[in-house]
């Protein structure tokens, strides 16, 4: 099966001239369809870089970095939007908009599948919440969600559109241990019933069992694995 995401010969660097400071130093990676991945290492070692470059988020300075066959290195914006697009953000900070209920914050992230009606849209939303144990709070704003809850809606949120892949940075650092497992389970589940990766970047100890793959950073390289 072709990987979701080939990386072959990635560097990165913050900074010119004397400034330059080189983050991630010849990564070369494939994520394949499916699996889920954890990725790992201390503070600045460059995982949040990895992710952002892998995510189309920031633009890319050397090396390939392949989305679904396509080379996301020199891509025009418009391709890197419609890349995006197919691809599910989970952040530590769950970045709901506060005057949305869960399932409107859910249905804004199929707004721009076009061919969908508003009422396929809420029938997905609703589905997806309640698939992740909110079917009783469809109608709450965050303002009245815990924060376990209101990281479900996010991972509901990413996941509605069936993409290919979930990235994910921090889902758990804000969840105790039991709520940052269920969350990650939830993800998992998920993940598997539609067939999609997941790249996820902990700190967390606490979830490390639940991933078909390690990966380590440090110092801005990925140590070989075992
Ligand atoms: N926009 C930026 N401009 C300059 N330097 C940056 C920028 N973003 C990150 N860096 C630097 O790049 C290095 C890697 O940062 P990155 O956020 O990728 O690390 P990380 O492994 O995700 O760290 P953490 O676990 O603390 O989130 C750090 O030394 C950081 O200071």
């Amino acid at each position: 099966m072709e990987p979701v995401v080939s990386i072959r010969h990635l560097n990165h660097a913050f900074g010119k001239g004397q400034l330059r400071k080189p983050v991630l130093k010849d990564i070369s990676l494939d994520l394949n369809p499916g699996e889920i991945v954890i990725l790992m290492g201390p503070s600045g070692s460059g995982k949040t870089t990895l992710l952002t470059l892998i995510g189309a988020l920031r633009s890319q300075q050397e090396g390939s970095l392949k989305f679904l066959d396509q080379e996301l290195l020199g891509a025009p914006k418009k391709k890197l939007v419609k890349l995006r697009q197919q691809i599910g953000f989970i952040f530590q900070s769950h970045n709901l908009l506060d005057c949305l209920t869960a399932q409107e914050n859910v249905r804004m992230s199929l707004k721009l599948h076009k061919h969908l009606t508003l009422e396929e849209r809420t029938r997905r939303a609703i589905a997806i919440l309640e698939s992740v144990g909110l079917g009783e709070h469809i109608n709450y704003y965050p303002a009245n969600l815990s924060g376990g809850q209101k990281q479900r809606v996010a991972i509901a949120r990413a996941l509605v559109s069936y993409p290919k892949l979930v990235l994910a940075d921090e889902p758990t650092a804000a969840l105790d241990s039991k709520t940052g497992r269920d969350a990650v389970e939830i993800m998992r589940k998920l993940a598997q019933e539609e067939g999609c990766t997941v790249m996820l970047v902990t700190h967390d100890n606490r979830i490390l069992d639940m991933a078909d793959r390690i990966l380590q950073m440090e110092d801005g390289q990925l140590l070989p694995s075992d």
